[in-house]
């Protein structure tokens, strides 16, 4: 039982009564989106980020998409990072390894994580050349509306304050429009030092999906999404609005709680 389908300020909504009804269309989706990108551009360039995601994408690495989906044909980028060692409990990367790389046969050399040694400001740097390599490459393809590369899928959380990637409330990257990729060095939430996509990049992806679960994140939910005036405007999660693409809202009831008008139904 999910409310799907609902468009709400040209979103596209998924409600699910809980965790594990989301994972499972969560699954669906992406491997949907990975088969039609293959099938187009013989690639599936898919932007991760950390925190709750990762373990809502649990079903992806069962069946029946662990053997179905095309996973030589991945290639995996992360939307945000924390500047610590790949190893330690905070890195995005690290999560995503025990979440997912280690569950499904993505190749090694696709995994295009963060240069975890340098300070956040080279990290970015290197991080930005890389994907400007793969564009010229067409493992990413480029944005018909600027010269952004075009992720065919950016995954993104939301937190309690309406963050996402690393882009934060009332944050001076906001405003960012020339860089790809930026870095901060006092990130509200810690770790303080990350690395993330700016605004420009996730607004030009194919797909953006926000995937948010929890009573504790509903007032942001809330703000990002219902007609709530102009303060709100500036709200991190409120300021995805794909140029050229299709953004889709993942909750769960809880999160979807405070939303005006949303009806759960059969
Ligand atoms: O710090 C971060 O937080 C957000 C949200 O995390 P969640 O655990 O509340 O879902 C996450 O999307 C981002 O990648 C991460 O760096």
């Amino acid at each position: 039982m999910a409310l799907s389908g609902v468009e709400k300020n040209g979103r596209e909504l998924r409600i699910h009564e809980n965790a594990d009804e989301l994972s499972s269309n969560l699954a669906e989706y992406i491997a949907d989106l990975s088969e039609a990108s293959i099938k187009e551009r013989g690639v599936f360039a898919l932007a991760l980020s950390g925190g709750s995601l990762i373990n809502l994408m649990r079903k992806l690495c069962e069946a029946p998409y662990n053997k179905t989906v095309d996973w030589a044909k991945w290639y995996i980028f992360w939307a945000d990072e924390r500047m610590v060692s790949k190893s330690h409990s905070d890195s995005n990367y690290k999560l995503t390894k025990d979440g997912l790389l280690s569950k499904v046969p993505i190749v090694h050399s696709h995994v295009i994580s963060i240069n975890d040694s340098a300070t956040a400001e080279q990290a970015a740097e290197d991080y930005e050349f890389v994907i400007r390599q793969l564009v010229r490459t067409r493992v990413i393809s480029v944005s018909e509306i600027n010269d952004c590369p075009k992720f065919d899928l950016i995954l993104l959380g939301m937190g309690p304050d309406g963050h996402v990637a690393s882009l934060f409330p009332n944050h001076s990257v906001l405003g960012e429009k020339e860089q790809w990729v930026t870095f901060i060095t006092n990130s509200p939430k810690p770790p303080p030092e990350r690395i993330t996509f700016t605004l420009p990049v996730i607004n030009s992806a194919s797909n953006v999906a926000i995937v948010v679960t929890g009573g504790n994140k509903a007032d942001a939910v809330h703000l990002a999404i219902d007609d709530v005036g102009p303060d709100c405007e500036v709200l991190p999660a409120r300021m995805v609005q794909p140029g050229n693409g299709k953004l889709v809202w993942f909750l769960d009831v809880e999160a979807a709680s405070k939303l005006e008008d949303a009806k759960f139904s059969e």
